[in-house]
This record gives structure tokens, sequence and C-alpha cells, in this order.
């Protein structure tokens, strides 16, 4: 990465849900390895803001509510609360693996996780055409069986993986929170903010300044690019399972990405070469930042490399 003297960036980094295991363990495991990165990024003098996914815990958590109802009748719970919980847990995790990396290095510590809400549009489309994959992986099989009996989930293939449930994803609009988030930037915090692309919320009309939550998850690449945007990031990194964007992904012709221009990136996305509900949004968010101020950059790649990803010598950049 290139970074003009004398002048931090500041760089929002987005972790992905998928890539961050399916146990707590793991993810306890994944976040320690990857603090290490994000710590090697302030030593070089980066201001960070941290973001994350939570596709497969939102899933879990609905998923063990509902099975708990069933079971011994606790209430079921809705995607906006649970979207919250896995807010605060991610948050915690990333606390604790920050903080313990933190304090090795500093023998201090200040990491903040912001409990986000983000203003979406009732009205968007997204909200009767659900792309977001949450919660386990099934077979196809499975995946027929369930919406059989549920009619009101609806399940897709993601990416060669199984099938996942599909829930709706409106496009972020505005971070409820945002003057607390550049607050405690400015108060010099690590701020984890936006996790699970932030708590989809409506204005609620009745009470003059209130918000709703609303059924839904936000794309976390879309809600960290917005992020970004309000924090005046310079870079905007989306670490994920893959090392790079790929065209024919998952084909014998499979090619590997380094570098794309937003126009490219653009070119590739209509031309259907990623997948929707996982690598599009990401291209989609990437040009988008990249288009919005004139140097920014947005590197996809893998969070296991995420030191090699954060030196340059991983991931695709895409360039404005
Ligand atoms: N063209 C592509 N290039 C690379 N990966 C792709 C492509 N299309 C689909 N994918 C899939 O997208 C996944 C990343 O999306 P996802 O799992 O939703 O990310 P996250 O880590 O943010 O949860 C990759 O692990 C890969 O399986
Ligand atoms: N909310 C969200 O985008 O989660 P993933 O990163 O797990 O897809």
């Amino acid at each position: 990465m290139t970074k003009p003297m004398g002048k931090p960036d500041r760089i929002v980094v987005a972790l992905g849900g998928n890539a961050l295991g399916n146990t707590p363990e793991e993810q306890i495991e994944k976040v320690g390895a990857t603090a290490h990165a994000l710590l090697g990024l302030i030593e070089q003098g980066n201001e960070i803001i941290i973001t994350h996914g939570n596709g497969p815990q939102v899933g879990m958590i609905q998923n063990a509510f509902a099975e708990a109802h069933e079971t011994i009748g606790t209430p079921l719970m809705d995607l906006p609360e649970c979207g919250a919980m896995s807010q605060g847990y991610i948050g915690y995790h990333l606390q604790q693996g920050i903080g313990r990396e933190m304090h090795r290095r500093y023998k201090r510590w200040h990491a903040a996780t912001v409990i986000t809400q983000i203003e979406c549009d009732p009205e968007d489309p997204a909200f009767s055409d659900p792309t977001k994959p949450i919660g386990p992986f099934y077979s196809e099989e499975q995946a027929r069986e369930i919406m059989a009996s549920n009619p009101e989930m609806v399940f897709t293939e993601d990416s060669g993986r199984g099938w996942r449930r599909v829930v709706a994803s409106p496009e972020p609009k505005k971070i409820v929170e945002v003057a607390s988030i550049l607050n405690l930037l400015d108060n010099e915090f690590i701020v984890i903010a936006c996790g699970g692309g932030g708590i989809p919320v409506v204005r609620d009309y009745e009470n003059k300044g209130c918000y709703r939550g609303i059924a839904a998850v936000i794309d976390k690449d879309m809600g960290g690019e917005l992020l970004a945007e309000d924090c005046e990031a310079d870079v905007l990194f989306l670490l994920t399972a893959v090392e790079h964007v790929a065209i024919n992904f998952g084909t014998p012709d499979q090619v590997d990405l380094e570098e794309l221009t937003a126009d490219e990136a653009e070119r590739l996305a209509d031309e259907g070469h990623f997948g929707k509900g996982s690598m599009e949004p990401k291209v989609r968010a990437a040009v988008k930042f990249a288009r919005s101020r004139k140097g920014r950059t947005c590197i996809i790649g893998a969070l296991d490399k995420a030191s090699e990803t954060m030196a340059g010598l991983s991931g695709t950049r895409i360039i404005g």
C-alpha cells in the first residue's frame, strides 16, 4: 500500500461473517489472528475502524431461539434483535482480541463496539426479493423440505457451498450512530461499528425522531462502504474466505484478479461473474467506494492472509 508521507491513512477493515468460523472457539481464534494484522496497520501509523459480517451468526441466533421456542416456549426473536445480539457477540470477541494484542504491545487499550442502527427505505424493492444468505448450509433436499413446511422461508444455492436461507437485504442509507462513531475516533478509540451491516431500521413516523427495526440483514460490505465514506476513509479492506476476486469462479477456467478499475469491476459484475449475496456485493461496494473520491482504493482478500493483504502482497485491488 502506498501512503503519502506524513499523512496517516484512515482504513476501514470489514471482516466477513463466513470467514469468522462457526463456533465461539473458532471465532476467538480467527479474531485473535486478525487482531495481530490489524495492530500491524496501526503501527504503520494508520487509523483503523472495524466492521464485520454476521450471516452465519445471525442465522444461528435466530435458529437457536426458534428451537428453544419449540422445546421450552421461550419467545421467538426477530431479525433486528438477532442482528443486535450478533453485533454484541462478535464485537465482544473483537474487543478481547484487539485488547489482548494492544495490552501485549502497549500495556493499555481502547476499543469500543457501537451497537449501530442503519436507516433503510421501507419501500426498498429488496424487501420483496431476498438475496442475503444467513445461517448454516443445507443440502438441496433439506432446503426444499424446510421450504415446503415453511412457505415464508426462501432458500437458495450459495456459491457452490450448499443451500442457505436468504432474507431481504436493503440498501443502507444512513448510519444513525455516526456522531458517536466519529467522536470515539476523535478520542483515539479503535471503533467496531456497523456489525452485520448495521441493524436495519426505518423511521417511526408515529414517534418523531425515532426508529423501528425491520426484518432484514444489510450486507456488511455495503454497510462498511457507507461507514468508510462517513469516516472519510482512504482505504476499505473487505476480508473474506478467498484470496482473490475471480472470473469463472469455481470452474477449471477460474482466473484470479489482482487489480481492476471500478469500470472493469462493474462490467464483470453486470456480466454475472460474482456470486449473488456473496462476492457481488463486495465488488459493488468496492466500485462505489473507489468512485466516491479520487485516490480511494478497496482491497478484497482473505482474512487468514490479512497481513499479506494489508502489505499489498495478496488480494484484489479495485481503484477509481
Ligand atoms: N467470482 C468470485 N470470486 C471469488 N469468490 C467468489 C466468487 N463468486 C462467489 N464467490 C464466493 O464468495 C465468497 C465470499 O462471500 P461470503 O462468503 O458471503 O463472504 P463473507 O466472508 O463476507 O461472509 C467466497 O468465499 C466464494 O466462495
Ligand atoms: N451481514 C453480512 O453481510 O454478513 P456476511 O459478511 O456474513 O455475509
